[in-house]
């Protein structure tokens, strides 16, 4: 049994978020980034909290705080691309954090929800936190990037959508099965 969190990001619709459940990914992420295809408006964000119901963890994700403030106190996690002072942090880059106090998790991202895979440095393994790589990931590159950088968890946004912002069931699904078979310990 894998212990990896693997979360799926930029969910938008309640049918998504139920097949996430159903398909047991750890987390999902709600995008308050306001030039992202996966954009959800607060209430529509609200409405996908409480439909989670702690069947499954949430992840209110942008670019800076004010964009997600509205959700912050409604989330698990604050998913951020600079620091900031907010509880339950993830903090995301593309380069070595200057201080990883009080992070929940650190996230790789040199794609920000483009879909492009680029090689991940080896530095990601000097990082004090708990690391989690994203960009590019999808059901055919996911299992060889456990196995040659083992993180404690991995995140999924284009590579599991059918077109720019339309999350896919058999890509979820062909996604997760291949992140949970994959050896990282
Ligand atoms: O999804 C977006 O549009 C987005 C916009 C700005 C910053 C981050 C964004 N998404 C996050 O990027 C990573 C990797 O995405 P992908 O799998 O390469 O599409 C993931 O954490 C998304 O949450």
């Amino acid at each position: 049994m894998s212990d990896l969190f693997v979360k799926v990001c930029g969910i938008t619709t309640v049918e998504q978020l139920e097949w996430a459940i159903e398909l047991g990914y750890d987390a999902i992420g709600l995008m308050r980034a306001p030039r992202s295809p996966r954009l959800v408006d607060v209430d529509t964000a609200r409405e996908l909290i409480a439909h989670a119901d702690g069947k499954i963890k949430t992840f209110a994700v942008g670019l800076t705080l004010d964009q997600v403030a509205p959700l912050k106190d409604q989330v698990d996690t604050v998913q951020l691309y600079e620091p900031a002072e907010v509880e339950s942090l993830a903090l995301a880059s593309d380069t070595p954090p200057s201080s990883t106090q009080g992070l929940d998790y650190w996230f790789y991202d040199a794609s920000h929800g483009t879909g492009k895979f680029s090689e991940i440095p080896q530095w990601v393994h000097d990082v004090d936190a708990r690391f989690v790589l994203a960009g590019g990931l999808n059901p055919g590159n996911v299992a060889e990037v456990i196995e040659q950088y083992r993180p404690d968890g991995i995140d999924v946004s284009s590579g599991v959508e059918s077109s720019p912002g339309t999350k896919d069931y058999a890509l979820m699904k062909s996604f997760i099965e291949a992140a949970r078979g994959a050896t990282n310990n």
